[in-house]
């Protein structure tokens, strides 16, 4: 096969690959990006390409998108032997991204953070793909700052952030959020039953466990509220502790180790206890909702701290460092907002201020310009 990029077809509509994902906190951005290009043009088309770990399986299914995966894994974090072994998976996970991207003929690639995005954007930037990358979080993450070299564009979540990019290829977009999450922004309603105090539990797409303990220490004290309902995503591990624990302590909940309708479940809040990962953070905002946020402290350069400071400092939220967590602090936090409807009202609408929902057009329009022009670079068709 040929390494020179096949010439585009303009009769047809355009092909993009989203590579990378792993998390949740990856894969979403990627996924309202999609939901978006798809609108744009009915022959358009997308194919994930990534690790092929549980979530990422589980919620392309669900959409019912191509999924590709290649064989690869992470560098970071892991001892000596894990690491070597993930060097050795790199030729032939180089060699896959680019049978695919032959197969697929895209117009471009977005990688989305996450290891698996580093073969599929390198092997594109090889054969002469556009390549794009988004960085959701505020400090950029290992995957994205090896790539940056390489491709054409950056699309970045924060605004402060550009410094550590070359400028002619940054832009500012904020971090995409899944329609059906941005549509309860656009059209914000009321959260359901005001009598109920409806509280949401999160811990980033594989749950926190700190955040589980504490609230489980909290219980006790929290179970004399009136009208209090949880919703509470564990991750996989402590659902059956937790449930028992609120089944125990008489509070009326809903624990899951992941919710697939967090629309829904955003949409009934008053309250969100939760992680700061990026793209939570993005779709609080798109909400509009009150949060506490407790960081996961041990996020590359807590950049979880950093990635929830604007609303913090914009009376949205409240920050709790998880040093500092425990059931009874977290009790006193959630009864003090039970206490005060008014002022989460307020954090909500502040919340709502902060978000950018047009973070997946500014990246479709973009990533259009980016494919038209290689269009009109590439060589004519003889
Ligand atoms: C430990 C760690 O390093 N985590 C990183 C990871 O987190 P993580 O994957 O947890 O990322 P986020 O909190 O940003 O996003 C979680 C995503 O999962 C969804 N969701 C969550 C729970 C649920 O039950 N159902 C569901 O659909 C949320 O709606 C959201 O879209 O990626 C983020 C984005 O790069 C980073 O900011 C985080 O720091």
């Amino acid at each position: 096969m040929s390494d020179a990029p096949k010439p585009y077809r303009a009769t047809r509509g355009r092909r993009l690959i989203v590579a990378g994902g792993g998390t949740g906190g990856h894969l979403f951005p990627g996924i309202a990006v999609a939901q978006l290009f798809l609108t744009r043009h009915p022959r358009n088309r997308v194919l994930f390409i990534n690790a092929g770990r549980p979530l990422e399986v589980n919620v392309l299914a669900r959409l019912g998108w191509p999924h590709a995966t290649i064989p690869v894994e992470g560098l970071k974090g892991r001892g000596l032997w894990r690491q070597l072994n993930a060097l050795a998976k790199i030729p032939g996970a180089l060699r896959q991204s680019r049978a695919l991207i032959q197969d697929f003929e895209p117009d471009g690639v977005l990688g989305v953070g996450g290891y698996s995005a580093g073969p599929v954007v390198l092997a594109a930037w090889m054969l002469g793909v556009p390549t794009a990358l988004h960085e959701q979080n505020r400090l950029p993450g290992l995957t994205n700052r090896l790539l940056r070299r390489v491709v054409d564009r950056i699309y970045l979540t924060f605004a402060d952030d550009t410094h550590r990019f070359d400028p002619r290829k940054a832009l500012v977009t904020g971090n995409p959020v899944r329609d059906e999450i941005l549509a309860l922004g656009a059209k914000p309603k009321p959260s359901a039953d005001p009598a109920t105090f409806h509280l949401l539990i999160l811990g980033g797409s594989q749950g926190a466990r700190a955040i589980n303990e504490a609230m489980v220490a909290a219980l006790p004290r929290l179970a004399d509220c009136p009208r209090l309902q949880v919703v509470h995503q564990t991750g996989l591990e402590d659902e059956p502790t937790v449930a028992r624990a609120y089944a125990r302590a008489g509070i009326a909940a809903t624990v899951q180790a992941f919710f697939n309708d967090m629309a829904e479940q955003y949409h009934r809040a008053h309250l969100i206890v939760c992680r700061a990962g990026a793209t939570t953070v993005a779709e609080i905002t798109a909400v509009g909702r009150a949060a506490l946020f407790i960081p996961f402290p041990h996020a590359a350069d807590d950049h979880q701290t950093g990635n929830a400071r604007a609303l913090v400092e914009a009376g949205a939220a409240e920050m709790v460092a998880q040093r500092d967590l425990n059931g009874d602090l977290l009790a006193e936090r959630i009864l003090d907002f039970i206490n005060q409807r008014q002022r989460l009202a307020e954090m909500a609408a502040r919340a709502l201020t902060l978000g950018r929902p047009e973070a997946a057009l500014n990246i479709v329009n973009d990533l259009y310009q980016l494919m038209e022009r290689s269009r009109a670079d590439a060589p004519e068709t003889p």
